[in-house]
C-alpha cells in the first residue's frame, strides 16, 4: 500500500472557505510529495469535482459550515465524502463527525463520514491551548516524535462505528500526563490511556481524522502519510 504508484498525480483539494487552507497547501507543495499531488483551493461545487481527495482545515467549525451552505458546497460535500478520500483537521474533524457536543448556540451543521462523536472546545479555550509529542503509526520515521499542536481543540468523546461500518483504526493517541493542567477537574480528567478522550488521530475507511494541525509545524510527515497511505491507494482502486 506505501509503494502506491499511479500513473498521474492525484488532485488534492483543500477547502478554502476560511481558516488554515494556505498552510496545508504549502505543506503539500514540499517535498517529498509536491512531485504526486496538483493541489486545489475548492470554493465552489467546480473546483470540488476535479478533486480526488479533500482536506478541510483547522479554522472554526460553524463559520466554516455556515459559509459551505450559503455557497451551495454543502450536499456536494457530503456526496464527495461518501465517495472520496477526506482528510479534517480540528475544525474540519468537528465537521467530519457523526455528532458533536458543545456546539455554538444556534447549532452546528456536519458533514458527517466519521462514526465518532466530538467535543468543541473539549480542551477548553483559547489560551489552554498546547503542543504535545505524538508517536504516530505509520508515519514515516516514526521514532521521531510528530509536534501535535492543539488549538482550542476537539475531543473525542467516543468510537461508534455501526456493524456495517468500516472499522475505526486509531493511529495516534496523547498520553494522559500530556493533558493540560485545567484538566485536573475531576469530571474531566482523563487517567485511563485506553478512555477514548485520548486519541487525536483516526482512520476509518478512506478518512482521516486529527483533532491537532499538522499544517502548523515545520513537518510535512503527516501531510506525505495522507498522501501514501489514503490518496494514492485510492486512485489505484478507482
Ligand atoms: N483550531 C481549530 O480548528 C479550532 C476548532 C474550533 N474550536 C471550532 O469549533 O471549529
Amino acid at each position: 500500500m506505501a509503494n502506491a504508484s499511479p500513473t498521474r498525480n492525484a488532485v488534492v483539494g483543500i477547502l478554502a472557505l476560511q481558516g488554515a487552507f494556505a498552510e496545508h497547501q504549502a505543506m503539500l507543495q514540499r517535498s517529498p510529495i509536491k512531485r504526486k499531488v496538483t493541489v486545489v483551493q475548492v470554493r465552489t461545487a467546480e473546483d470540488l469535482a476535479k478533486c480526488d481527495a479533500l482536506i478541510i482545515p483547522g479554522g472554526e467549525s460553524t463559520t466554516m459550515a455556515i459559509l459551505a451552505r450559503s455557497l451551495g458546497l454543502l450536499e456536494p460535500l457530503k456526496e464527495f465524502i461518501r465517495t472520496k478520500v477526506v482528510w479534517g483537521t480540528c475544525a474540519g474533524a468537528i465537521l467530519l463527525s457523526q455528532s458533536v457536543e458543545n456546539a455554538k448556540k444556534g447549532g452546528q451543521e456536519l458533514l458527517g463520514g466519521i462514526s465518532v462523536k466530538i467535543a468543541r472546545n473539549g480542551w477548553g479555550s483559547q489560551v489552554e491551548s498546547f503542543e504535545a509529542a505524538l508517536e504516530v503509526e505509520g508515519l514515516r520515521d516514526s521514532s521521531t516524535p510528530f509536534t501535535g499542536v492543539f488549538i482550542r481543540a476537539p475531543v473525542i468523546l467516543g468510537l461508534n462505528p455501526a456493524p456495517s461500518d468500516p472499522p475505526i483504526e486509531v493511529i495516534a493517541r496523547l498520553s494522559p500526563q500530556c493533558l493540560p493542567r485545567s484538566h485536573d477537574q475531576p469530571e474531566r480528567q482523563v487517567t485511563d490511556s485506553s478512555d477514548p478522550r485520548t486519541i487525536v488521530a483516526l482512520r476509518q475507511g478512506r478518512h482521516l481524522l486529527t483533532t491537532f494541525h499538522p499544517e502548523l509545524t515545520d513537518d510535512n510527515r503527516f501531510h506525505e502519510y495522507f498522501v501514501q497511505h489514503c490518496v494514492l491507494p485510492s486512485l489505484q482502486s478507482a
